[in-house]
């Protein structure tokens, strides 16, 4: 009996058993691959966590420097409340050690990475360097480096020696950098001491500090919020006093929007003033907008000293595509009258109260101090992120972006955006539309359409020449106004909920304006959000799916968040936007003490 269902299943069916049983192994297989691949990326992460882990816990018992000095009333340390330009004098001076004020800066770092997550991991070479600067305490050689024995912290993103830059991606673990990169090598020839690196979004093409690898980093003003990005961690460790001077970069933000979101200053500075050589940038090929480095710090005056220290010769003969020009420091100490334009709103998204406070609260304090302010109106910014920036920025549809994220485990920060550019062309753009007409939100859709369409070398050259002719429109409408420098909003509004960048996006027309048309603009304190901003927001449009975000974001829970200004100048004009913002801060701080 049995017999003869077998031959009868064999003689009719035995393709279709075949076939099952082939898809059934094939099947397995996959399951099999997938499984052993997620373990394989699982022990890969785990791994380095381990590792940065271990690197941290090293200096968690580090004993007491042996000159501690503890001010009495406040038992806390002296150093660590010592602005950079005075602790630099007491280095000099050889009141405090480098070594001293390396293990006080690494044990507050280690503190407050506690709480706020901003450290991925110690720099172990950094205590060599401190005893270096020691040895050579009051020598001729000291009096030579402006930077002797300051412990400075770096992005992940700098390279150094034997450290892996990963940018928050797992396909970069295990890949240590052969050479430091130029900022890092000039910085330890005037005698810094890069002591920690900090934390990064995973790609650093959004202002959300979390990645798969490090973890999520959290503002020091209100855990519940992020402290911006991409330089998220460099901001944050900053403003928590865990360093004092850090360095970052910027295509689109990523300096300035983490230092306006955590009330620090930074400076995105004209392309090549720094030099951008070994700092790691996923889409290195896109050179029409180009990632510029620059420094972090608690005030303006350290963003100066840095400037100083690193325009040397040291960085022209390192890399010689930086133009020879060191800091000019009679244009930041000149007290001529300026003429300063001002705008409040982009034509994109409206800031909120606050953030418009800011820029007539500095326009205030300007005009005080005799200079003459003019309303300028910025031109086209609605239509040139969505048809020049993004296209750009975005050339090769995200293929870069995504060949590199396929096999990772893709941040729930950015999963969204990630995944959609998976899909094939056709239905991003189908999407897209249905975002523009069902929706009814023109903004998000183009900005989806935007980063959709194939390019051909035709399409390049025109989006760039489509640059030059803004990059001309924008310095005509400049010159004839004759401006100096420029005041704008640091940013459309203050620091975002934890994992809700994504919702409002577009808030980077603020910052990425100056990354396309390659100005230099430094980002500078001036106010926090009060109860009145808050109530402020009920007047707040609700016409898009971003404003409808940001009236829920900012109706409550932000007072006391930190707003910033950007100063804004013409290419290779570093020196007078320094000089505005330390106008800005100056005014800010007699008023605070006031
Ligand atoms: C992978 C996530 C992409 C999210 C979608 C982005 C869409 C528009 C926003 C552009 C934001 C650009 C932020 C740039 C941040 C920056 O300056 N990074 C430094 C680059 O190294």
């Amino acid at each position: 009996m049995m017999e003869m269902i077998w031959e009868y299943t064999y003689m009719y069916f035995h393709p279709l058993i075949l076939i099952c049983c082939c898809s059934l192994i094939v099947y397995c297989y996959i399951l099999i691959v997938c499984y052993r691949r997620r373990d394989a990326l699982k022990i890969k992460i785990k791994t380095k966590q381990d590792q940065c882990r271990q690197s941290l816990e090293k200096f968690t018992k580090l004993p007491a420097p042996v000159n501690r000095v503890i001010t009495r009333r406040s038992k806390k340390s002296e150093i660590i409340d010592l602005s950079l330009e005075k602790l630099l004098d007491k280095l000099k001076a050889g009141t405090y050690g480098a070594k001293d004020v390396l293990t006080e800066y690494l044990q507050k770092a280690l503190e407050v990475n506690k709480e706020f997550k901003c450290v991925v991991e110690a720099i172990k070479e950094a205590e060599d360097l401190a005893m270096d600067c020691d040895k050579m305490r009051n020598s001729k050689e000291q009096h030579k480096r402006p930077l002797h024995g300051l412990p400075v912290s770096l992005k992940e993103n700098y390279f150094l020696k034997d450290y892996d830059s990963t940018a928050g991606m797992s396909d970069y673990i295990g890949i240590p950098c052969k050479e430091d990169a130029v900022i890092v090598q000039v910085l330890k020839k005037q005698g810094a001491v890069p002591f920690v690196r900090t934390n990064i979004p995973q790609t650093m093409m959004t202002y959300e500090c979390s990645n798969p690898i490090y973890g999520q980093t959290v503002n020091p003003h209100d855990g519940t919020k992020g402290p911006g990005g991409s330089s998220g961690g460099e901001a944050c460790i900053i403003a928590a006093k865990g360093s004092l001077l850090g360095f970052g970069n910027d295509i689109g933000g990523s300096i300035r929007i983490p230092c306006h979101m955590c009330g620090v200053c930074g400076l995105k500075p004209t392309y090549g003033r720094l030099s951008a050589k070994g700092i790691f940038e996923l889409m290195s090929g896109q050179t029409l907008i180009n990632a510029t480095t620059g420094p972090m710090a608690r005030d303006v005056t350290s963003l100066v000293i840095a400037m100083e220290a690193l325009l040397c010769d040291d960085m022209f003969v390192l890399d010689p595509t930086v133009p020879p020009i060191p800091f000019r420091m009679e244009i930041y100490e000149k007290t001529n009258e300026l003429k300063i334009g001002y705008y409040i709103f982009d034509g994109y998204l409206k800031p909120v109260p606050a953030c418009k406070r800011a820029v007539m609260d500095a326009k205030a304090i300007l005009e005080r101090q005799g200079h003459e302010l003019v309303h300028f109106e910025v031109p086209d910014v609605k239509d040139i992120f969505t048809e020049i920036y993004l296209p750009i920025i975005f050339g090769d549809n995200a293929k870069t972006l995504w060949e590199c994220l396929k096999n990772d485990n893709i941040d729930p920060t950015i999963w969204l955006a990630v995944r959609s550019w998976s899909l094939p062309k056709f239905v991003q753009w189908l999407m897209s539309w249905v975002v523009s007409y069902i929706y009814n939100d023109n903004i998000v859709g183009k900005g989806m359409r935007s980063t959709c369409k194939s390019k051909n070398v035709y399409d390049w050259w025109k989006l760039a020449e489509r640059l030059q002719k803004y990059k001309k429109k924008f310095l005509s409408l400049w010159r004839s106004h004759k401006l100096d420098v420029l005041i704008c909003p640091g940013f459309a509004f203050p620091a975002v909920p934890n994992g809700a960048v994504f919702n409002v996006l577009g808030g980077v027309t603020y910052t990425a304006l100056y990354n396309l048309l390659d100005y230099p603009a430094g980002t500078v304190p001036i106010t926090k959000v009060t109860r009145e901003d808050e109530a402020g927001m009920k007047e707040y449009p609700t016409n898009t799916r971003y404003e409808r975000f940001i009236k829920k974001y900012y109706s409550e829970d932000t007072v006391g968040l930190p707003v910033g200004v950007q100063c804004v100048g013409l290419p290779y004009q570093e020196e007078l936007v320094l000089r505005v913002m330390k106008m800005l801060e100056n005014e800010n701080i007699h008023h605070h003490h006031d």
